[in-house]
């Protein structure tokens, strides 16, 4: 028989459990925003770290990168879609290595690179970047949600649906982040079927052999091909390391981080280079309408958002947190959320994807080079992690006033390469020759005016 007094011990130990996770979030945020996590800590496995990447990269921005590639025509798309991934994931993956070495996420991996201080500088880029990224997956989710409401009851009203994405997804951010393992074990399998389904009506409805036959009369240069893949890759990389630092092994971090953003990001490209042969529209939605999917569709909109989301913001966070320890972090949270979803209401924002997309490739290209020269072939992967945390002029990360100025400089110069290399040359793409250019530039200057002791 239950006591009272038992009784009373079992309300309590639940109010505790209720009040200690709400609280758990942002102090989670904190704590791992700044140290170095324990080994204890690293628990991801390889088909974990798979599921979050795949998470990750399936979302609607990826059908509209999907859909400019089909410019190349459908052999060269198909082509390029898995190998210029892999290639362009490689680098993701080489950084990804430092968060599960060095045990810290990737923005405060570039202190060793940028000086303590002059790591703000790239935590501010990403932060704002991820709430343009989180902007855009709202903007076409709220769109995507209106085409196939009001295809089905005559209902619409865009910004209500954008609105409320962005409550939805902030709430399970602050409140529910422990649960987004959860989500998106259930979610993959989901989403996979799904799009795969998807795919097989469009297929059934245009014909194979119409689909691979499908070549535009001046197909895009394949390198303007890798820059856009590119974009979305390196766009990743600010953020890596805030997940590999959990992998279990360096398989997990690696081969699982290889896996899941392959078959996300290029699988769900094709679906949507596809979708923009079949109905000659690079905007999903008509597509989603024109499938008649209805429900189903709304389930992959919503769910592919949600958890794509999740990560830019609580990655923004992170970035935030690296530069305002002392703002608690739900603050920073819901600041995000808010700046994500006031953004995605600015009228006509998705008619800027490319541009956005340029804007990313160039400040992360270079970014990414130097960070992986100065990891691998100048410090050759000996960092002490526990200076990196150190905030004043006693940190062998200090360098000069707190900001390693050449670092600064010669990514600054990269941004400029990036952004002029289209104009000079309009073939050769700008991330591989940046990228490779940089990272040549930043060793060489490096190694041949070693800096005084
Ligand atoms: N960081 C990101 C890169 C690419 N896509 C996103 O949604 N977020």
């Amino acid at each position: 028989m239950g006591s009272n007094a038992g009784d009373r011990q079992k309300k309590r130990q639940i109010w505790r459990f209720t009040t200690e996770r709400i609280r758990r979030v942002p102090m989670k945020l904190e704590r791992e925003g700044i140290q170095i996590i324990p080994e204890s800590e690293q628990k991801t496995g390889l088909w974990d770290m798979a599921f979050v990447w795949f998470c990750a990269n399936v979302a609607v921005p990826r059908l509209l990168m999907g859909g400019s590639m089909a410019g190349l025509g459908f052999a060269r798309a198909a082509a390029m879609l898995l190998w210029g991934n892999v290639l362009v994931i490689l680098p993701l993956l080489a950084l990804g290595v430092i968060g599960y070495k060095v045990r810290i996420p990737t923005m405060a991996a570039a202190r060793m690179t940028f000086g303590i201080k002059g790591s703000y500088v790239p935590a501010i880029a990403n932060a704002v970047q991820l709430i343009g990224w989180g902007a855009s997956v709202t903007v076409v989710c709220g769109s995507s949600i209106d085409a196939v409401v009001s295809a089905m009851t005559g209902y619409s009203n865009i910004t209500l649906w954008i609105i409320l994405t962005g409550i939805v997804q902030l709430l399970i951010t602050a409140y529910g982040f422990r649960s987004i393992t959860w989500l998106q074990r259930v979610s993959v399998p989901l989403l996979a079927l799904l799009s795969i389904y998807a795919a097989y009506l469009m297929i059934k409805n245009y014909g194979w052999s119409n689909l691979t036959a499908f070549r535009p009369e001046s197909p895009m240069p394949i390198m303007l091909g890798i820059d856009v893949l590119a974009a979305n890759a390196f766009a990743w990389g600010p953020m890596v390391c805030d997940y590999t630092r959990y992998a279990k092994n360096k398989s997990s971090s690696s081969v699982g981080t290889l896996i899941g953003s392959l078959a996300g990001a290029a699988g769900f490209m094709f679906v949507g280079m596809i979708s923009s042969i079949v109905t000659g529209d690079p905007n999903p939605s008509s597509m989603l309408v024109s499938l008649g999917l209805g429900v189903p569709a709304l389930l992959i909109i919503i769910l592919s958002s949600v958890t794509t989301n999740v990560m830019n913001l609580y990655s923004s966070a992170i970035s935030f947190v690296n530069v305002f320890p002392k703002i608690e972090p739900w603050k920073i949270i819901v600041g995000g959320g808010v700046a994500i979803t006031g953004v995605a209401v600015i009228p006509n924002l998705i008619g800027h994807f490319i541009q956005f997309l340029t804007i990313v490739g160039s400040i992360f290209v270079p970014l990414i080079a130097i960070l992986l020269v100065d990891y691998f072939l100048l410090k050759k992967q000996q960092v002490d992690a526990e200076q990196l945390l150190v905030d004043n002029a006693s940190s062998s990360y200090w360098y000069k006033n707190g900001f390693n100025i050449r670092a600064i400089v010669i990514w600054l110069v990269g941004v400029a390469i990036f952004n002029i290399l289209p104009h000079v040359a309009p073939t050769i793409g700008a991330t591989v020759p940046t990228f490779l250019l940089i990272a040549v530039v930043y060793f060489a200057v490096e190694k041949l005016s070693p800096r005084k002791a």
